[in-house]
């Protein structure tokens, strides 16, 4: 179906636009009282994102409520680890729980490669009936965390301030780390392929953790396997967004995608220099900066866009937006960004 507007696509393909486009990463179930209401009815979290009619909902919702110029399909990336075999709960306030974690070999044969359409049915229905209510109006974003960021979480269990063990284990033992880093993989392509064939306009790779390796790690262990993904993913766009990954820049540039998302603590010119000028940029306001008054938000945001002048761009956050910020700023982020000339 012909969209709209496209214009995160076309800037995503370093094609003029006549503004530049709009979304913010987390936009969907964090900061809106008629998410919460939504989410309100259901058990929780993982019930929202397995019901598709309701993760459709709330993922539209951002489009009404906000105006922004895409919509993002409402799941985690999580699914991945659990349609290998391995669950994960929500745990209220907490965040992401996994009862069993993956450290042996033995635990390594317990998992399987997952197959997008039929082990994660439920968010390709959701993509379907996404694209069907927006009609057209926005792109949509399907999504997946990159390989090392859902190792962190499979190995670890939970979140971490130093992801140690997974750490650990790239020092101890790499044979094991490269299997399951490739498993993680496989079944990242066949999820992304089953999200593109359900209509997905473009794919962006969370590596949410990318700042906790050294570069040589980085390069080992996290890029190798975004690089197949990158090279597996040839029908839409792909953005790769790596929080922290600072000093993997000039590798990034090499990436085979249109976009690099840039984090706050990335200099945008010398972001420019070192990724060089055949990347889309996306960001890269700090999350932080919309706690302001509405002088200040639209002082930061024009800040923010003039120094993207002539370099092709996706206005967003440098990360997700915070739970507790107050949409009206995002309106004003949102909208000092479509008067920009
Ligand atoms: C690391 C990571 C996760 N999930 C995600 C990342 C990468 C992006 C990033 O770095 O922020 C990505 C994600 N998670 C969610 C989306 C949906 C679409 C969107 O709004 O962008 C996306 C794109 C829904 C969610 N994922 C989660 C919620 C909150 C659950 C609830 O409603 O109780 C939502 C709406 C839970 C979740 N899921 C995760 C954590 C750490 C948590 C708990 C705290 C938090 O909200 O971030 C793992």
């Amino acid at each position: 179906m012909q969209l709209k507007n496209d214009l995160l696509l076309r800037a995503a393909r370093g094609e003029k636009t006549e503004r530049t486009p709009v979304w913010l990463m987390r936009q969907a179930g964090r900061i809106l009282p008629e998410y919460r209401a939504v989410r309100e009815s259901v058990s929780g979290f993982i019930e929202l994102a397995q019901t598709p009619e309701l993760a459709a909902e709330v993922t539209i919702q951002p489009v009404d409520l906000l105006g922004v110029d895409a919509a993002i399909i409402f799941s985690d990336i999580l699914v991945i680890p659990e349609a290998m075999g391995l669950p994960y709960e929500m745990v209220e306030k907490r965040g992401p729980w996994f009862p069993e974690t993956v450290r042996s070999e033995a635990d390594l044969k317990k998992l399987r490669v997952a197959e997008g359409d039929n082990d994660l049915k439920y968010v390709i229905d959701a993509i379907q009936i996404t694209k069907k209510a927006l009609n057209g109006r926005v792109p949509l974003i399907g999504f997946a965390g990159a390989p090392w960021t859902i190792f962190a979480y499979m190995v670890e269990g939970s979140g971490s301030k130093t992801f140690s063990k997974s750490r650990e284990k790239l020092y101890r033992d790499p044979v094991f780390s490269h299997k399951l880093l490739q498993l993680i993989t496989d079944s990242t392509i066949n999820y992304l392929q089953a999200q593109i064939r359900a209509g997905a306009n473009l794919i962006q790779i969370f590596d949410s953790w990318a700042g906790i390796l050294g570069p040589k790690q980085y390069e080992e262990f996290s890029l190798r396997y975004i690089t197949q993904i990158c090279d597996a993913i040839t029908e839409v766009p792909v953005t790769v967004f790596a929080k922290g990954a600072f000093f993997a820049r000039e590798e990034m540039g090499k990436l085979n995608c249109e976009t690099i998302g840039l984090d706050w603590n990335m200099g945008i010119a010398e972001s420019s220099r070192l990724i060089g000028a055949d990347k889309t940029f996306q960001g890269n306001l700090d999350p932080a900066a919309l706690y302001g008054n509405p002088d200040q938000v639209r002082a930061a945001t024009i800040e923010m866009m003039e120094q993207f002048r002539g370099i092709r761009h996706i206005a967003n956050l440098g990360h997700g937006v915070y739970p507790d910020i107050d949409p009206e700023m995002v309106k004003v982020f949102i909208e000092t960004v479509k008067e920009f000339k």
